[in-house]
């Protein structure tokens, strides 16, 4: 297999730069006429799915929202993520991992190993307890050719006490990119990237960090529904815009239930951020 890296760019080339979000939010299932258990979070993913495939080329179900309903639920997103590689799509699975040594290489080996049952394409994950601890994880994604995102710079505005806090060194943004950047060596686009908000990249300028650094790709959510334009989006990322991916997850899901709906909503954001 190609490098997590490679194929996400392959998909940029395909299908551009949106990434359809499976966030099955609490009382979104009954607004869609589904039933509120895991049979109709089955049904939930496999709608977002089949609107999603030739249109987009990656999808990031968020786990949280699947977790919320149990064991039945976790078992609704294994299938989910599975009909979503089979149909040939990148998944993103949102679970935003961050430990310590054998109990971080445990979190991702459940999320990158292909033949498990959640194995994904790539993993998001939390650099909080140390640039470092996530080396477990990064060997998983080597092993596996997955990718991982590491939250740097959030599109919450609480984060920012956080990842602009100042060091010695610069911003802990700064230290989380160049960090990731050391990873990735010459590839085109890396397979070790960074989430960056789309409500907050322009910070990023602001305060000198430069996200091209190792050409990480850029996992932009806050597009739509948490505010976030294309034209702010482009200019706050500058350089950068061609690493991004775009998430979109309630701006299209609450265009539902109907996959015909979904689909023209999937479209109408693809060009948006083309
Ligand atoms: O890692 C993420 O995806 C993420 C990071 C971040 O900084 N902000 C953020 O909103 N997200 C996720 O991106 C999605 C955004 O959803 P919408 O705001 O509905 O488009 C949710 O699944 C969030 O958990």
């Amino acid at each position: 297999m190609s490098s997590f890296g490679s194929r996400l760019k392959h998909a940029f080339e395909e299908y551009g730069r949106l990434c359809v979000g499976i966030d099955p939010h609490p009382g979104m299932l009954p607004e869609w006429g589904l039933p509120d258990d895991a049979s109709g979070l089955r049904e939930f993913g496999s709608r977002v799915v089949e609107a999603s495939v030739g249109r987009v080329g990656v999808v990031k179900p968020q786990v949280a929202f699947f977790e919320a309903y149990g064991v039945a639920g976790m078992r609704a997103l294994a299938e989910t993520i599975a009909e979503a590689k089979q149909a040939g799509l990148l998944v993103i699975a949102d679970a935003k991992r961050g430990d310590i040594g054998s109990t971080m290489a445990a979190y991702a080996e459940a999320w990158l190993n292909p033949e498990g049952d959640f194995g994904a394409d790539a993993l998001t994950v939390s650099p909080f307890l140390g640039f470092g601890s996530l080396d477990p994880a990064v060997e998983a994604a080597h092993r596996y050719d997955a990718g991982l995102f590491v939250l740097a710079l959030t599109s919450n505005p609480e984060g920012q006490e956080v990842q602009l806090a100042r060091t010695e060194h610069g911003t802990i943004a700064a230290g989380i990119a160049s960090r990731a950047a050391a990873l990735n060596g010459e590839a085109e686009l890396g397979s070790i990237g960074l989430v960056v908000g789309a409500t907050t990249a322009y910070l990023a300028q602001a305060n000198g960090i430069d996200l091209t650094q190792g050409r990480p790709p850029l996992l932009a959510p806050g597009y739509g529904a948490q505010g976030a334009t294309a034209q702010a989006m482009r200019e706050g990322f500058g350089d950068a815009w061609d690493q991004v991916l775009v998430n979109s997850s309630r701006d299209i899901l609450r265009r539902g239930p109907e996959i015909l709906a979904l689909a023209e909503a999937v479209d109408e954001a693809r060009a948006d951020v083309a």
